[in-house]
């Protein structure tokens, strides 16, 4: 089924025309002769590998998205590797920067400050009302680690969207990509002649709550079964938002839940094969921080509950974690800090600010360390060495986004740390080969879970998404490995699996949202796990 937007124009107003579904067959002549779909795909992957620069790829498929979204889909599926990169991370953040220069289409909803008091009636214009499922919202106030980028952040949820539609066989024409325009602090946006936001600085944070409070009330109205993904808000308001709204709308943050989610089944993982090279019990890993954002919070949040399944106290659990921010070590008698930071201050360290990252990681001595920092090569031959040093196995989680920023390469880790590295990166990295044996970075990216979350939550029509079902999804992805994988030392199954993953991971949160009474679909209840995963697998849109 084709669903075809064609933005017309008159009076300086934009509408969208929306063709009807499914649209008639093409009349014979009106295309080539022979069309046939196995020898297109290999012509549209021909087209798409003929380009030199990524950011030219990710132009293409957008366009191929649009003019024949089975095929693009089909291609997303079967090469998942090798497309992933150019709609997502690490191309996606080109994307955005360039949006308002690459910009051809309309793709998603724009709500801004001036929609104040008739958000509602702007959301009565979306054209698929009754089809629409899942949402992802941003208001591109930290689009990965690129900063503010104002209404550029749009791409960042129609990527999120496409996964969601490969990876979990969400329909199409379900997902609704929207970007909240409440201005911009980056000036170089705002004097862009181009820029396609509303050209003024950000509104004080109270006004933005409030239109949200109106944005989230107005689209439980209009789309009653809609799950929404809250992505790349700044820190302050990712915490402010999620803990306002989600015991009021089913909804989730991507960057706090779905990032401590998937780092948790990726720890899980390490911490096994770490503890098998040194001997030390798997409940004596001490993991550090770099970056203490909502991503950094959110993740040492969730690995707190690595500690508590293997029967530790909360308090115990805290204690093996440490942050560390721009001002380095975070301990009480630093002085005052942001809210979010302060469950994990350390109270046992009282001396001088510990600012170097190396003398930090010779007085943690972690097991694994792990940056959320946006702060490239942060991860130097210094501290990789030391965390060598200490550790027969060391974790290292590059984490930030996009892969400029990374904190740093598989292939320097590799070499620092002769082949003993256990590594997770938030946006690809190629496979290195280490004396003969290849060696496989993992991808610590929440995108292997929010397709399979937002599935299940869908699935069971969960009224909210609670902080267990978030735990089952990263238990489902830990337990998700074939034992091929295993042995090949991988810490995340390939990404080219992802629909069997997706499936899983719907399973596991369903099963939870059951628990937890949160679910509305409650005839799923009576189905064992392998009809339930059946009616999972029965109910993902495929491609052509
Ligand atoms: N792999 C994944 O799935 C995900 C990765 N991320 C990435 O995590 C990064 C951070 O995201 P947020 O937490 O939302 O951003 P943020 O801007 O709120 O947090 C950045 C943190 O890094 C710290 N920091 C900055 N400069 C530093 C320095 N020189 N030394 C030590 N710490 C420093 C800041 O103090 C802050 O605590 C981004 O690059 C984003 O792309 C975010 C979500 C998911
Ligand atoms: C992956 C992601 O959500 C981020 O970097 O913000
Ligand atoms: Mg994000």
């Amino acid at each position: 089924m084709t669903v075809v937007i064609t933005p017309s124009w008159s009076n300086g107003v934009q509408k969208l025309k929306v063709a009807p579904q499914p649209p008639a067959p093409i009349p014979r002549g009106l295309t080539p002769p022979v069309l046939e779909n196995t020898v297109h795909k290999t012509r549209c992957l021909a087209q798409l590998r003929s380009k030199d620069q990524d950011l030219e790829k990710y132009i293409y498929l957008s366009q191929l998205k649009d003019a024949d979204h089975s095929m693009f889909y089909r291609i997303c599926l079967d090469h998942m590797a090798e497309i992933t990169p150019l709609i997502y991370t690490p191309t996606v953040g080109d994307a955005c920067l360039r949006y308002s220069h690459i910009y051809r289409r309309p793709e998603g909803l724009f709500i801004s400050i001036q929609d104040k008091g008739k958000v509602g009636s702007i959301l009565r214009n979306w054209p698929r009302i009754n089809d629409a499922r899942i949402a992802v919202v941003t208001d591109g106030s930290r689009i990965l680690g690129l900063g503010d980028l104002g209404v550029n952040g749009m791409p960042i949820s129609i990527g999120k969207l496409s996964l969601y539609v490969a990876g979990a066989g969400i329909r199409p024409q379900s997902t609704v990509p929207i970007c909240i325009d409440v201005g911009t602090d980056n000036q170089k946006f705002l004097d862009d002649p181009l820029y396609l936001g509303l050209r003024q600085r950000r509104v004080p944070q109270e006004e933005m709550h409030e239109l949200m409070e109106e944005f989230l009330h107005e689209m439980s109205v209009v789309f009653p079964d809609l799950l929404i993904q809250f992505e790349d808000f700044s820190t302050d308001k990712a915490f402010a938002f999620l803990s306002a709204f989600r015991d009021k709308y089913p909804l989730f943050n991507d960057d706090i839940q779905g990032t401590g989610a998937v780092v948790l089944s990726g720890f899980m993982n390490a911490a096994k094969l770490s503890s098998a090279a040194s001997g030390r019990p798997l409940t004596d890993h001490r993991i550090l921080f770099l970056g203490a954002g909502s991503a950094g919070v959110g993740v040492a949040q969730q690995l707190t509950s690595y500690f508590k399944l293997l029967g530790l106290s909360e308090e115990e659990a805290r204690e093996r974690i440490y942050l560390v921010d721009s001002q380095g070590l975070i301990y009480d008698e630093r002085g005052p800090m942001a809210e979010h930071k302060k469950y994990f201050s350390r109270k046992d360290y009282t001396g001088e600010p510990m600012k170097d990252l190396v003398e930090i990681v010779d007085y943690v001595k972690p097991t694994a360390i792990l940056g959320l920092s946006t702060i490239k090569s942060a991860f130097n031959k210094a501290v990789v060495e030391r965390m060598a040093a200490h550790n027969a196995r060391p974790i290292i989680f590059p984490l930030s986004n996009p892969v400029r920023l990374s904190e740093c390469e598989f292939s320097e880790a590799v070499e620092w740390t002769n082949g003993k590295v256990i590594f997770a990166s938030g946006s690809p990295f190629p496979e290195q080969e280490y004396e003969g044996k290849m060696l496989y970075p993992g991808q610590g990216n929440n995108m292997y879970v929010f397709p399979g979350i937002g599935l299940g939550s869908i699935l069971s029509r969960a009224s909210t998404i609670t902080d267990s079902m978030i735990e089952a999804a990263s238990l489902g992805l830990a337990n998700s490995l074939t034992p091929e994988e295993h042995a090949d030392g991988l810490i995340y199954p390939r990404i080219s699996r992802i629909r069997d993953i997706s499936g899983q991971i719907a399973l596991s949160v369903i099963r939870e949202a059951q628990k937890q009474g949160v679910d509305r679909s409650t005839d799923l209840r009576q189905l064992d796990d392998d009809a339930l995963l059946e009616h999972i697998k029965a109910r993902m849109w495929n491609p052509l």
